[in-house]
């Protein structure tokens, strides 16, 4: 490989690496590491390993995550679009193992796109709890939003707000809060190399700044007692331990504590930022040259029990007040036809959406909240919950989240083709398929796993598959 690192880059490391500096540079001779991540949402890992047509290696520090070859591409198998897996470079996948969620807490990503971190949280929480994911930029909102789908994740609510907003408004809510901030992405040069011409000195300075404040509003937002990871994926100290050594200053409440995989990760630097913080000792770097995976560093924080409250009083959350007087219209209708929709192809999953405040309108698009009573007026919402489908006045049309997302047994009408039927192929190119069956809504499978919808009618099954999505 002929990468061509910055002067000033190479100058920094091998001051900071005097022992290793020679292997740090040979690891970008060798290729990048290639990794996906199984989603427990869907299948178990070792289903996956079973049924994969590549080689599988664990990952020691992440049970659902593996590595693959260089040359194989698992993004272009059907498997990828059922949402079986996410790509992910091992690297990244020790980010939210860190935080180690648990299935009915209230967890918030706050810089979540496209959605690595949310889509491996999500799985942990199996469906439960209230995972909210946000992203600052519009358009990597919406990207987070479609990987959200593919996973088939129904407890989540996507925000493309500033982290300060957010913190105005959820003071102390959260039980666990990821910031996977915005860095300099040193540690992506050998994956990424176009975002060296990024680069600067000064652009890690300007970094360094952000992720004060960011942190700054995620403390404000968790609960006493609650749990903070911070993570980049670059190398400098800066941006690292003097981050979290800033941090800590200010925030007397937050302490440090023990990244339970650590075993498999260098320590953090003290020396590098602040000596007199031995305990930045507790956080972690990740090596290219020491394992298998790109740059990365870790920090976990713990907020006290006793935390005063940082914005005035504890709130629950930003609770509905008292219920708007005017239903909003057509709301009804479209639950009814939702209902309708449901009792005839899935009825186990109509009764098990009970909740009539769950139900949320955008434009004609129906969801159902994962946090009914979560007041959301005044907040920029990309994805408000789990996205059942589209009310056409006097029809329902089922969404491609419902059909990557409800379970495929539960479904009454299933057009079952195996990975290397080319009629599968033509349903993801979205072209009609001719094939016998009964009429109406119809969901395609790839080896048992849902894939998108179609729809049957006179010996055709008309292709739902969405336009964006399709192969070309
Ligand atoms: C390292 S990436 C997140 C990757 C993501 N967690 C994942 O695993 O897929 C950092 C994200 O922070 C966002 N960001 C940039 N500036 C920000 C700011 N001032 N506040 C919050 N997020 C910001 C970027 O748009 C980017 O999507």
């Amino acid at each position: 490989m002929n990468i061509q690192l910055p002067q000033p880059f190479i100058n920094r490391m091998q001051a900071l690496l005097p022992d290793t500096f020679a292997e740090f540079l040979d690891s970008y001779q060798q290729p990048a590491a290639h990794g996906l991540r199984v989603n427990p949402l869907k299948l178990e890992a070792a289903t996956l390993q079973r049924i994969a047509p590549f080689p599988l290696e664990p990952i020691p520090w992440c049970p659902t995550g593996f590595a693959y070859p260089d040359g194989v591409r698992p993004g272009k198998h059907p498997y990828h679009a059922a949402g079986l897996y996410y790509l992910q470079e091992p690297s990244a996948m020790a980010v939210a193992e860190t935080l180690a969620v648990q299935a009915d807490e209230r967890v918030l990503d706050l810089c979540a796109a496209p959605g690595g971190k949310t889509t491996q949280l999500a799985g942990a929480m199996k469906g439960q709890g209230l995972l909210i994911a946000n992203e600052i930029h519009p358009a990597r909102a919406k990207a987070l939003s479609e990987n959200i789908e593919r996973m088939g994740i129904t407890n989540a609510i996507v925000f493309n707000e500033t982290p300060e907003h957010l913190a105005s408004l959820f003071p102390q809510f959260f039980d666990k809060i990821l910031v996977d901030a915005p860095c300099s992405g040193e540690g992506m040069f050998r994956k990424l190399p176009e975002a060296i011409a990024d680069w600067s000195e000064g652009k890690v300075a300007e970094c360094h700044r952000m992720q004060t404040d960011i942190l700054a509003a995620a403390a404000m937002m968790l609960k006493p007692g609650g749990t903070l990871v911070y993570s980049t994926c670059t190398f400098a100290p800066l941006e690292n331990e003097q981050t979290i050594a800033d941090f800590l200053a200010d925030h007397p409440e937050f302490e440090l504590v023990p990244i339970e995989q650590a075993r498999w990760f260098s320590s953090g630097r003290p020396e590098w930022a602040t000596p007199e913080r031995g305990e930045l000792r507790l956080t972690a770097r990740l090596w290219p040259h020491q394992l298998t995976g790109e740059g990365h560093f870790i920090a976990k924080l713990r907020k006290a029990e006793q935390a005063a409250a940082a914005a005035g009083r504890e709130t629950p959350g930003r609770q509905k007040q008292k219920k708007a007087a005017k239903q909003q219209s057509g709301l009804k209708e479209a639950v009814s036809l939702w209902r309708k929709f449901a009792e005839e192809l899935i009825p186990s999953l109509g009764a098990h959406l009970h909740d009539d405040h769950a139900f949320l309108l955008f434009g004609e698009q129906l969801y159902y909240s994962p946090a009914p009573w979560l007041d959301l007026s005044g907040m920029k919402v990309t994805r408000p919950g789990y996205h059942l489908g589209t009310w056409k006045k006097n029809r329902f049309e089922p969404a491609h989240a419902l059909a990557l997302a409800v379970p495929v047994q539960a479904v009454n009408r299933t057009a079952p083709f195996a990975a290397d039927d080319p009629a599968l192929l033509s349903y993801l190119k979205g072209e009609t398929i001719t094939r016998a069956g009964e009429d109406g809504w119809t969901l395609v499978t790839v080896d048992g796993y849902a894939i998108g919808w179609g729809k049957q009618a006179g010996g055709q099954l008309k292709n739902h598959y969405p336009k964006g999505l399709r192969w070309l």
